[in-house]
């Protein structure tokens, strides 16, 4: 298992380009099982998770041709659908959330899927009833399998029709989207998650003949068609990556630019960093952070305390919740964290604490952090990456320390992040692999 060393207290300067978006990455790749012709999809990421999927389709038989660093061509024309019957399967999905995704083209297109429980972070339950509804919605029929403890999905004959969502999944409207382009007649999705990885899903589908409307908002109508075709596609820059940078750059900063961030879709997400008093300039589509010696957490309009909490889009992300709360340690002020999507995404603030930032736990969603000003710089410690977006809060931290820190288990990061310690580096920072 590999680990960052980190010498703190180097500040960063210079320019930085976000990488393609993992999320969508997880996303479109599994579109291209819709079809038998070439689905060619550019700035792909090259990052564990990303990997790990382009070798699931590789053994489930898609001709997966890499162009360059960032682009690859994938063909799904000769599936195996045997494989998905292997333990080699069900192994390589529980290590790897984004393999759900690959249920929905398979149903559409071969009326057959196979589902085990996939990987992805220790966050909290990660319920699959909503892909589960949606699919029954269509027509699928379940089998547990209690041997294996998998489900068999069977969805011959897909059948579009009206479906209120129990509450706005990502993957979940992602798998159903990708279920109902080839059923029979229209499927309407109500509650749909809207974010602008599923909208570059839908615009990529219906470049491949798909008839999807609705885009962008919770209403979808998808007009079932006979076959996809081909297209070509390119991801979007990965807006959790882009607020990463912002938070590092707010902490250990001292001027840093933020290239091509696609402004209009980050959202509220540059708002979120202004509020804890962040400076953010933009120019084009980049993003100039300054140097700030303070930065003063706002309060609400009634002089309230201020507030950040996860909402589905176009609320504030819960993946970036981590990032803002370390940025949130050095402010001037305080402000309440309410993670409310996910049950275990607040406990990393442990090891904060051992690095001496103020923050009060109040239970496994909210937590109070009462800003040092800067008047005291947190200490290194040793620590342990326990998901991704604490990995790279902790990350943030220990580049701000005092000292030198150490943190175990990075795959965490390396699965969400390119490169990272090199990017970093680039600007200033002094971090290490060690395996
Ligand atoms: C591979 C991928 O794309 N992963 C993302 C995807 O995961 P994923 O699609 O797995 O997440 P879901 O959107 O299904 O749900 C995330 C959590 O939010 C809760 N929930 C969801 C919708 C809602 O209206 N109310 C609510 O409370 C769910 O119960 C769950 O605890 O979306 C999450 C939410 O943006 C992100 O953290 C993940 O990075
Ligand atoms: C929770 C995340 O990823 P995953 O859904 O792949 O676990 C994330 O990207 O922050």
């Amino acid at each position: 298992m590999e680990s960052f060393i980190i010498e703190g207290g180097h500040s960063l300067s210079g320019t930085i380009t976000p990488q393609g978006a993992k999320n969508e990455a997880l996303e479109v790749i599994c579109a291209s099982l819709l079809t038998p012709e070439e689905v060619r999809i550019k700035n792909i990421p090259d990052i564990l998770d990303v990997k790990n999927l382009i070798l699931l389709l590789t053994d489930i038989g898609v001709d997966v041709t890499r162009i360059s660093r960032n682009e690859y061509s994938f063909k799904a024309e000769n599936i195996n659908l045997d494989y998905l019957e292997s333990d080699e399967f069900i192994r390589k999905c529980a290590s790897l959330r984004g393999s759900v995704l690959m249920i929905g083209p398979l149903l559409a297109r071969f009326g057959k899927a196979v589902v085990t429980k996939p990987g992805g972070d220790k966050i909290g339950r990660r319920r699959l009833d909503t892909h589960f509804l949606g699919f029954k919605y269509l027509g699928a029929k379940f089998l547990h399998n209690d041997e294996r403890n998998t489900f068999e999905i069977n969805g011959k004959e897909l059948k579009g029709c009206y479906m209120l969502l129990d509450e706005a999944s990502v993957t979940g409207t992602a798998n159903i989207i990708m279920a109902a382009v080839l059923a029979k007649g229209t499927t309407t999705i109500y509650n749909a998650a809207c974010e602008p990885y599923i909208q570059q899903l839908c615009h990529m589908l219906n470049q491949m003949g798909a008839r999807i409307s609705g885009i962008a908002s919770n209403l979808l109508t998808i007009v079932g068609v006979d076959s996809l075709h081909g297209t070509e596609h390119k991801i979007l820059p990965d807006m959790i990556e882009v607020g990463s940078f912002i938070g590092m750059a707010a902490m250990v900063g001292d001027g840093i630019r933020i290239k091509n961030v696609s402004l209009r879709n980050l959202g509220i997400i540059p708002d979120a960093f202004r509020r804890l008093g962040v400076k953010i300039d933009t120019e084009d589509d980049d993003l100039i952070i300054p140097h700030m010696d303070h930065y003063e957490i706002d309060s609400f309009i009634d002089g309230s305390i201020m507030t950040l909490a996860d909402a589905p889009w176009p609320g504030l992300t819960p993946d970036l919740l981590s990032v803002l709360l370390v940025v949130a340690t050095q402010a001037r002020g305080s402000v309440l964290f309410h993670q409310k999507m996910f049950e275990s995404r607040l406990f990393f603030v442990d090891k904060l604490i051992d690095m001496g930032a103020q923050i009060i736990l109040c239970d496994p969603h909210r937590a109070v952090v009462v800003g040092h000003d800067h008047n005291v710089r947190l200490r290194a410690g040793r620590m342990t990456s326990p998901d991704i977006r604490a990995g790279i809060a902790l990350l943030i931290a220990a580049m701000s320390a005092n000292g030198t820190s150490r943190i175990d288990n990075i795959a965490q990061i390396d699965r969400g992040y390119e490169d990272i310690e090199a990017r970093l580096n680039n600007l200033g920072a002094k971090i290490e692999r060690i395996s």
